[in-house]
């Protein structure tokens, strides 16, 4: 089957375009027609039809060439005929022939006379007509021109696209032969006419010009049909080829989803491990943080437990900046590499401190790091800071300032005392009262900086005897230190011309008490120390040397002091010298030490240097342990108080008794005179149980230490207590009955309350009835024998004479009993101490026994709680701890005492017997009272020991 026609888009673009170009054309030759002979009625564009119309009786024409070429056609015919129909083409033939004569004459395209009868016009034909019309106009502007441009030029109508002779060609040759549409005959047919016309070369170049790129065009136009139809094999071998390529694409396409899917999951993978691997680095970090913390902690417990002592090393710039540095290094972490500048070769020392200060630190910076320290004071924290170092090394500097303490740059101790102004100014429920001492040693003699007269005319004084100056503000400690300064003894060395050749001590005393009444008490040390340099060095010769000898001498006691509590030596040598003796309350385990070792970095310090490093080095390995703050709670102190009331209480009811024996004894032996004359009463007392026959009785452990109190009692307190409470000894006898018996009232007794109730009273209860009735006689408000003593006592307590005291100290008890936070525990301890001292660890073992023995103690019966002890037992410890032997045991404890018997009110009555009798009675008492009091006081400082051990 034939292949259909086909016309391409060129095709119509190319028969648009000739179209376009034959309606110029037209216009053109119309235009130039009209403007030879006039309008004869053509429109400016004229179709074909009405072109050949106007044109076809030859009138337009020949008048034109005439024009042109006058007397070219020499009788047109304008009317062939008189009447009045149409004119036929005949007889405007004659026209027409004679026009195209006359054209062919001027050898110019022309065309057929029948061209213009055509009914049917095609474009070729009109083409003609127009082209010839054409040729007369470039004739006639040739002409006009003088036919000075060379030979005419004239355009040829645009070939005619006879689609009709395309359709019939292509449907007659095929497919094949639709590429000749070029019409190349009629090209060939007017090269050759325009050959003929001119034979010029140049005219045939363009010719031969035009109908190459007529050609071109064509061929272009035609070329993608053709090669469509030819070349198909290759269009499908491309097409093939291009499916290849996109089953390819396709693959890779698939190749890369499944790699983006496998990518896609891997990377899920990767962030689920990398989410996993966040949280388990987030748990880390916390870890790590934690473990920061509790590295701190630990770290804060090392130093504490290392007993709070620091030590802090100071390099000072060098004063010459030619001079050679001793220092290579100085590390963040707290350590110095050193080096002898003369002997660069020899090896580096490193030494390793708490913090190391470089020759640029400043004052605040050193301040800072001290700061914690000083804030401790008013924690209640004894603490001591000192300068060591050679002459010129910065002690000074470092301590009081650059020009002691006078200029801006303050140093540490007016620093300190203005933290500790604002510290007790923002602690308001505190109030503190601070107050300052600054003493110099200079030559092992003390010397009080703030009143040096009084100094100088009493001589060498203690530290407790200089004067403590009260500061309110900083700028009163300013003034003080300022005198003090003034008043330092200074000196020229070879070495240092303002040289302090004495240890200057500032102690700054503090005292708080809150609203509770707790109160602290601590005092702070800042020691300006003397230069520590060789004597040899300092070239001192003279009085000078004996300051250096001095100097020297105290600092070495300071570094055994620090060795042996290095070593933890048993004894501690404070007392070798003025200095380690003043410092004693800080330079031992319970207190927080700072030492600040200077360093001058010349080159011929260098000696001096590795010593201050040595000994600083000594200095930071001592362990001190916990330190304590001396704090006391206010029910601590006032049960403190009670003791000493109870101790006086029972020193002068030991005098009283003395002087009541000798009143008893009118004509005393000469060897109790000697006796009483030779040994205080309160050392007799101890002889007394020191020659018990009961020491050989109980564990010789128990003895020793028991004996130990009681001499520590009798030596340390007894005396001077004797001396002072003579007339009210009595009240506070009275005192501790009323405490004893108001601890039995208290309604929400404890266990031990209890056994303390009992033992208090039950002791009492126990004394013979002579002691118990010369006590009442003698002013003691015991009351008369009943079966329920202790709750008489208390009934009596309260309208006694000596209310004052007795109501403080019945109010304060009354406070203890009933708090049972952290206080009971000391009641308890107290309580059940002296319940072991007086019974016994048996108390625990014994049964409550059925066979009631008349010793059995009554107050048991009345409170049902009162532990069933032997008499036996009580009555051999009783001699033990007091050595005097029991009384009969054939008589009731009850009926010893004189009081009636609750059971058997029957039982005999003890005659009041003899004088001897009497006093022993009385000393019985006595003694147990002293011993509770002993006990109580020693227990007591026991107690808050641990407690504020445990803070
Ligand atoms: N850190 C420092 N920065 C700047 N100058 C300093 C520093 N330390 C010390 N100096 C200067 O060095 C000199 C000696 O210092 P200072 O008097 O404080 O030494 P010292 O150890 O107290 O001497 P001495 O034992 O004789 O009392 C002073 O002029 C002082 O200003």
């Amino acid at each position: 089957m034939a292949e259909p026609p086909r016309v391409s888009f060129r095709d119509g673009r190319l028969a648009s375009r000739k179209a376009e170009e034959a309606v110029w054309r037209r216009h053109q030759a119309a235009a130039w027609l009209q403007a030879m002979v006039g309008s004869f009625g053509l429109p400016s564009c004229p179709s074909e039809q009405e072109f050949v119309a106007s044109l076809r009786n030859g009138i337009v024409l020949c008048k034109a060439i005439n024009k042109l070429q006058p007397g070219a056609v020499p009788k047109v015919i304008t009317n062939a005929a008189c009447d009045s129909q149409p004119s036929t083409a005949f007889q405007y033939f004659e026209n027409i022939r004679n026009f195209l004569v006359a054209v062919q004459e001027l050898k110019l395209p022309s065309f057929e006379a029948s061209d213009l009868d055509k009914d049917n016009l095609d474009a070729g034909t009109v083409g003609k007509i127009v082209d010839c019309v054409i040729s007369l106009k470039s004739y006639h502007e040739w002409k006009q021109a003088g036919g000075a441009n060379g030979p005419i030029k004239y355009m040829k109508s645009p070939l005619a696209v006879r689609s009709s002779q395309i359709q019939s060609e292509n449907i007659a040759l095929g497919s094949s032969t639709s590429q000749k549409r070029l019409d190349l005959a009629e090209a060939d047919a007017d090269t050759q006419a325009f050959q003929n016309v001119h034979p010029d070369m140049q005219g045939a170049a363009e010719k031969l010009q035009k109908i190459v790129v007529d050609c071109m065009l064509s061929y272009k136009e035609n070329f993608d049909q053709n090669i469509l139809k030819k070349d198909s094999k290759l269009i499908s071998a491309i097409l093939a080829s291009q499916l290849g390529k996109e089953q390819e694409l396709r693959k890779l396409f698939q190749d890369i989803k499944a790699d983006f899917k496998t990518l896609q999951i891997q990377f899920q993978d990767d962030m689920t491990k990398l989410g996993e691997n966040i949280q388990e680095i987030s748990k880390a970090a916390l870890g790590y943080n934690q473990a920061v913390k509790e590295n701190k902690n630990l770290y804060n417990t090392l130093q504490e437990l290392r007993g709070n002592i620091r030590v802090f090393c100071r390099i000072r710039p060098l004063l010459h900046l030619e001079s050679i540095s001793s220092i290579e290094h100085v590390g963040n972490d707290g350590s110095v590499m050193v080096c002898d500048p003369v002997k660069p070769q020899s090896t580096r020392k490193i030494f390793q401190f708490n913090k190391v200060f470089g020759p640029t630190t400043t004052q605040d910076e050193v301040y800072k790091e001290t700061q914690s320290l000083i804030r401790s004071v008013m924690d209640g924290y004894n603490v001591c800071i000192f300068a060591y170092g050679q002459t010129g090394s910065g002690k000074t500097h470092t301590m009081c300032g650059p020009s002691g303490g006078l200029a801006k740059d303050f140093g540490i101790n007016y620093m300190a005392l203005n933290d500790l102004f604002n510290i007790s100014t923002s602690r308001e429920d505190v109030k503190y009262d601070i107050r300052v001492q600054m003493v110099e040693i200079y030559n092992e003699q003390v010397r009080d900086l703030l009143n040096i007269r009084a100094s100088l005319s009493n001589g060498p004084l203690n530290l407790p005897d200089a004067k403590i100056c009260p500061v309110q503000s900083p700028s009163d400690v300013i003034n003080l230190m300022q005198l003090g300064e003034k008043h330092r003894a200074s000196g020229s060395t070879a070495m240092n011309h303002r040289s302090s050749r004495s240890h200057s001590i500032l102690t700054v005393h503090v005292n708080g008490k809150d609203i509770a009444g707790n109160v602290s008490r601590s005092s702070l040390h800042l020691v300006d120390l003397a230069g520590s340099e060789r004597v040899d060095r300092s070239e001192a010769t003279g009085d000078r040397l004996k300051e250096a000898q001095h100097i020297n001498k105290s600092l070495s006691c300071l570094g055994d002091v620090i060795n042996a509590l290095a070593q933890k030596n048993s004894h501690i040598p404070y007392r070798n010298s003025k200095l380690t003796q003043l410092l004693q309350s800080s330079l031992g385990r319970n207190a927080k030490m700072l030492m600040f070792a200077h360093i001058s970095p010349e080159a011929e310090s260098w000696a001096e240097t590795l010593g201050t490093l040595k000994f600083a080095q000594r200095t930071s390995s001592v362990e001190l342990g916990t330190a304590q703050a001396n704090k006391e709670s206010s029910e601590i102190r006032e049960l403190k108080e009670q003791v000493d009331t109870l101790k006086k209480a029972l020193a002068s009811k030991e005098l009283e008794r003395t002087s009541h024996k000798l009143k008893e004894n009118s004509i005393p032996s000469e060897r109790t005179k000697q006796v009483l004359d030779r040994t205080p009463p309160r050392s007799r007392r101890l002889s007394l149980e020191n020659a018990s026959s009961a020491k050989a009785r109980i564990p010789e452990r128990k003895t020793q230490k028991l004996t130990r109190s009681m001499m520590t009692f009798t030596q340390d307190e007894g005396i001077t207590h004797d001396r002072e409470c003579t007339t009210d000894g009595f009240k506070d006898h009275n005192s501790l009955t009323q405490v004893s018996a108001k601890f039995n009232e208290d309604p929400v007794r404890e266990e031990n309350e209890k056994i303390i109730c009992t033992v208090d009273t039950v002791e009492f209860c126990q004394l013979p009835s002579d002691a118990y009735n010369l006590l009442k006689q003698s002013g003691l408000n015991t009351p008369e024998g009943t079966p329920c003593r202790s709750r008489n006592m208390c009934s009596e307590a309260s309208c006694g004479d000596d209310s004052s005291s007795t109501v403080k100290l019945k109010k304060n008890m009354t406070s203890t009993a009933t708090k049972k936070g952290s206080h009971s525990h000391l009641r308890k301890s107290i309580q059940s101490s002296i319940g072991r001292l007086i019974h016994g660890t048996e108390r625990r073992n014994v049964q409550h026994s059925a066979q009631g023995t008349p010793a059995k103690i009554t107050t048991s019966m009345c409170h049902d709680m009162t532990p069933a002890v032997t008499s036996d037992i009580r009555l051999r410890r009783r001699q033990s701890l007091t050595g005097i032997p029991p009384p009969p045991t054939t008589m009731s404890r009850r009926s010893s005492l004189g009081g009636k018997s609750d059971i058997n009110c029957d039982s005999p009555r003890i005659s009041h017997g003899s004088r001897e009798r009497k006093l022993e009675m009385i000393k019985y008492g006595i003694r147990f009272l002293c011993l509770i009091g002993m006990q109580s006081d020693k227990i007591l400082q026991k107690t808050i020991g641990i407690k504020v051990g445990q803070k």
